[in-house]
């Protein structure tokens, strides 16, 4: 059986934890059986390295060192939750994976796209998303949305200029037209249930083949 891997990307406060949310719970309405997990993160290990590249005070951490670690922490998740998920024949959604780090370290903090692509594909090795929807934002907008959030922390990525948040944007439109088959872009600016419409629409293709269960 072809696996189901879905993967969903943009700037923060794009709005894909709030889809992903929703999405899990239409498509185990409909009889899937799904696992939603979120990067850097969804195991202990992985959560722990969250926690150092989250962390406001690690101010000194040296871009490398940050590519490293987010391609780490990915390594570990996909061994320890993605794979069996996929293997257990789950639908896996997955807020943020390799893409998060081509634009965010690769293009936003200058490290070049084809070598954090060559550290991921080490990390990965090979197992890349059947689908990856990108959440299309002004960065301003999605840095207002998390500003209204009062129950989100503030982390180490947020405090990053406008400057930089309009360069991962940048980044991802780019692997957007690098990568047309495998990415597909919503807009993110719309009303929440817009939204959710458009990306139910996206991954319609790959659910109506699935084995319902
Ligand atoms: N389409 C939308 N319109 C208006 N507000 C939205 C929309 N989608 C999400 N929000 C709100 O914006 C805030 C950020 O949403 P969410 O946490 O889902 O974004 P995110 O992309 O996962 O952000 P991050 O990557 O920074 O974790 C939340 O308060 C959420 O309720
Ligand atoms: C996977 C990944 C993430 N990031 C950045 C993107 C965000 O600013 C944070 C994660 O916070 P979220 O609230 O869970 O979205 O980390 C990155 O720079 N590189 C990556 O590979």
């Amino acid at each position: 059986m072809k696996h189901l891997f879905f993967s969903f990307e943009g700037p923060d406060g794009a709005g894909k934890t709030t889809i992903v949310q929703m999405l899990e719970r239409h498509l185990i309405n409909r009889g899937f059986n799904v696992m939603a997990t979120r990067e850097p993160g969804g195991i202990e290990i992985a959560e722990q390295i969250r926690s150092i590249l989250l962390n406001p005070n690690n101010k000194t951490m040296d871009a490398r060192t940050e590519a490293l670690l987010y391609a780490a922490a990915r390594r570990q998740h996909l061994v320890e939750k993605i794979i069996p998920s996929l293997e257990e024949g789950k639908v896996v959604l997955c807020d943020r994976f390799i893409d998060s780090s081509l634009a965010y370290q690769g293009f936003a903090r200058g490290l070049g796209v084809d070598e954090i692509l060559s550290i991921n594909q080490f990390a990965i090795n090979g197992l890349m998303p059947t689908l990856t929807i990108y959440f299309d934002i002004d960065p301003k907008i999605g840095l207002e949305r998390i500003g209204k959030n009062q129950k989100r922390e503030v982390n180490r990525l947020d405090l990053e200029q406008l400057a930089f948040h309009e360069r991962v944007r940048k980044g991802y439109l780019m692997l957007l037209e690098q990568f047309p088959k495998r990415m597909r872009k919503v807009d993110a600016s719309q009303p929440i249930e817009k939204v959710f419409s458009d990306v139910v629409a996206l991954l319609e293709p790959f659910l109506t083949n699935a084995n319902e269960l």
